[in-house]
């Protein structure tokens, strides 16, 4: 189905709104810009003292470390201290504000930089486009629905008072979704005698000094904490779902360091057995497996769900048809380039809500969305993955796509080939891709790109 979206509206008919953008992470920063490019007036909820979001390490851990208790307070970052970029810095910032390396205190000119460069560039990015005198720190929305009139009243607390009731035209949700652990479910776990945690209250190597440690995992979380734990650890046992089975076995260049298959159970006297038929006795296990999305404060009587991590049905994974352009969602794509893709979606969002692009009629976005969820089935790819985009040349056609509809350009060449360059290189040496590469002509390509911009 083609849709024709962009209309060349005169600036006199473009309309303002009054808009409540909750989260101040990379997502809700740039929202903010391109909402207040577009000439809307901009409120930033951030219930964190400082803007960043996932990028404020601290060494703060919630109560229950596999994060199943209701009750417990919630950290919201999940950074471990000795993180580092898993993308290059040229193809992991914003498309109009290179992620530049930067001389000065603190700063880390490396390629693939440590967690607190990033967070440095994001705050630079606020100071550059004034963003911060649009966000309320240590404000959180504990509300968010639809109320009379078709106006969203937004419900906050902050430290200067208990709660305060706003009207707003629309809601655009970037709260993140790295802080609410998922837990696979494991045979005979009620009975295993060992300690857990979730990657989520993973912070420094230290609790594991000579103990057994099972990692459960394959993603970059899994790669990064298992060297790390296997610094000061007995012996790190990584059971991932996607191990080759000619790569299981006793990882090269480690004496204490294995790959398995899946756990296949685990039992009252501490041994873990996997799939693979390998037994160890373990004192630890680390769920490194990701992340339930979770709005806690959204009311939509039910129009929006979360069902198995799929969040819907919502059109092109930014907006509800039917609530569609008040409430928007920056951000849910996983396994992308996350900061150029909520660039593309909010400069989206920004535009359709000044009315200078058209969305489809609901029927005909609600046809895309089950068209797309059909498609899913067809080619076997679980319902939680809905929001995957690790596949092939997806987070790219979707970047296009969006680029199109606002009538920015397409995505530089240059920067597919780099990401898809440090996949390549982070299988080949996950010790060291982020210190060994080879794709120095990219980078020249992508300097010669970001000679266009002032920062
Ligand atoms: C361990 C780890 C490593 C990563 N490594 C990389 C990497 O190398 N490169 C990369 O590009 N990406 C990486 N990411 C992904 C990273 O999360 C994204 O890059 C991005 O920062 C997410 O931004 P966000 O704005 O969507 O969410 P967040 O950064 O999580 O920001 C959401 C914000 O919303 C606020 N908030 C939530 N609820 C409320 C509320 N009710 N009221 C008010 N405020 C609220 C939070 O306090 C937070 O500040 C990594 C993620 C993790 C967890």
């Amino acid at each position: 189905m083609t849709i024709k979206f962009i209309m060349s509206t005169a600036p006199e008919l473009l309309t303002s709104r009054h808009v409540a953008v909750i989260g101040a992470g990379a997502g809700g920063l740039v929202a903010a810009r391109e909402l207040r490019r577009e000439g809307h007036r901009v409120v930033v909820f951030e219930q964190g003292d400082q803007i960043g979001g996932s990028w404020v390490y601290t060494a703060d851990v919630e109560s229950d470390p596999v994060g199943l208790d209701p009750k417990r307070r919630v950290v919201h970052s999940s950074l471990y201290n000795s993180l580092r970029t898993n993308l290059s810095r040229e193809s992991m910032g914003f498309r109009d504000y290179p992620f530049r390396r930067k001389e000065g205190k603190g700063r880390d000119s490396r390629r693939f930089p440590s967690h607190r460069e990033v967070l440095m560039y994001l705050n630079d990015f606020a100071v550059d486009f004034k963003i911060n005198e649009l966000v309320r720190l240590q404000t959180e929305v504990v509300f968010a629905g639809l109320g009379e009139g078709g106006k969203w009243t937004v419900r906050s607390r902050s430290l200067q008072s208990n709660c305060v009731d706003e009207i707003y035209d629309a809601v655009v949700v970037c709260n993140g979704h790295y802080f609410h652990p998922r837990l696979p479910h494991i045979p005979g776990i009620d009975a295993w005698p060992g300690k857990q945690m979730h990657s989520h209250n993973y912070r420094t190597p230290e609790p594991f000094q000579d103990q057994v440690v099972v990692i459960i995992g394959g993603a970059a979380s899994a790669v990064d904490i298992s060297r790390d734990i296997a610094t000061v650890a007995k012996e790190v046992h990584i059971a991932a779902r996607s191990a080759e089975e000619d790569k299981l076995g006793k990882l090269p260049g480690h004496d204490n360091m294995w790959l398995h298959s899946m756990i296949d159970s685990v039992h009252g006297d501490g041994t873990i057995v996997f799939q693979d038929g390998n037994a160890v006795h373990a004192d630890f296990i680390v769920h490194c497996t990701g992340y339930k999305y979770d709005f806690p404060f959204l009311e939509t009587n039910g129009v929006v769900t979360v069902d198995d991590n799929r969040v819907g049905p919502l059109y092109k994974h930014v907006f509800p048809p039917a609530l569609a352009p008040w409430l928007s969602f920056v951000g849910l794509p996983w396994k992308v380039a996350p900061f150029q893709l909520f660039e593309l979606q909010s400069k989206w969002i920004a535009g359709v809500l000044s009315n200078r692009i058209s969305l489809p009629l609901e029927e005909e976005m609600i046809e895309d969305i089950e068209a797309f969820y059909l498609s899913l089935e067809a080619s076997g790819t679980p319902k939680s993955h809905t929001h995957n985009m690790g596949m092939a040349l997806v987070q790219w056609e979707y970047n296009n796509w969006i680029a199109d509809q606002c009538g920015a350009p397409v995505m530089e060449e240059w920067r597919k080939q780099m990401y898809m360059a440090a996949s390549k290189n982070r299988l080949l040496r996950p010790e060291t891709y982020r210190d060994e590469w080879d794709d120095d002509d990219l980078v020249l390509e992508a300097e010669h790109e970001f000679a266009n911009y002032q920062n």
